[in-house]
């Protein structure tokens, strides 16, 4: 679909990060969390957050942060939104967003039709919500669907995103039958743990304009 915004998460170098942004990506992630493979210190991330141009926004991951880590990493690494992709709650997004003014997303798990229902507890609260696979060895990223077809007449209450086992391969067909305003790819697109491919990044970004 014309116009569909995509984040590629888990840039970890500066080679895919301009891959990224030359491929036309909205957004690019970095992930804080230590049992991840795409983990970066808030100090990598920072270097790395520097090279975003204006035109992208920059996404920093996290898990159920602590208020400190928290902090930290909103002054470190200056991000433009934080995806929190734990169990925090509308109120602590809520919060956060008053706090520091920056975009809140909230990944939720999708098992079934009932797990969309926890979204709208999100409205007011978080800026967008991303619909991704149920965790299994990681919280994210861990290259699984879930079934598209529960969103088949889901009425969205917020902005949101669709996550969890897209490639280049399938996501021009689950634009086609979601109608995702925004896709979110992260293992789909690596050679190895923890590091993209530069022309896995750009037959994404390519196969998102149908
Ligand atoms: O990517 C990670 O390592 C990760 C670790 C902990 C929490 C979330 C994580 N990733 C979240 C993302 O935004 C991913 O892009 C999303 O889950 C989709 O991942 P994938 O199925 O690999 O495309």
């Amino acid at each position: 679909m014309a116009g569909t915004l995509v984040k590629i998460c888990g840039i970890s170098t500066p080679q895919t990060l301009a891959a990224a942004v030359q491929a036309g990506a909205s957004h690019v992630g970095f992930v804080h969390f230590p049992k991840s493979p795409r983990h970066l210190s808030l100090a990598d991330a920072a270097g790395l957050r520097a090279l975003v141009p204006a035109q992208v926004k920059a996404v920093l991951l996290l898990v159920n942060p602590s208020p400190d880590v928290l902090a930290d990493a909103v002054r470190e690494v200056h991000p433009d939104v934080v995806q929190f992709h734990g169990s925090e709650t509308p109120d602590a997004l809520a919060r956060f967003r008053a706090d520091t003014g920056l975009e809140a997303w909230r990944a939720l798990a999708v098992r079934d039709a009932a797990s969309l229902a926890d979204a709208g507890t999100f409205r007011g609260a978080a800026d967008r919500v991303l619909l991704d696979a149920p965790a299994s060895a990681l919280p994210g990223g861990n290259g699984t669907r879930f079934d598209w077809s529960l969103l088949s007449g889901w009425d969205a209450p917020l902005a949101w995103g669709l996550a969890g086992g897209l490639t280049p391969a399938n996501v021009a067909e689950a634009i086609r039958l979601t109608g995702a305003p925004l896709v979110d790819t992260s293992s789909g697109l690596e050679r190895s743990p923890g590091i993209k491919d530069v022309d896995k990044i750009a037959a994404f970004c390519k196969a998102t304009r149908i």
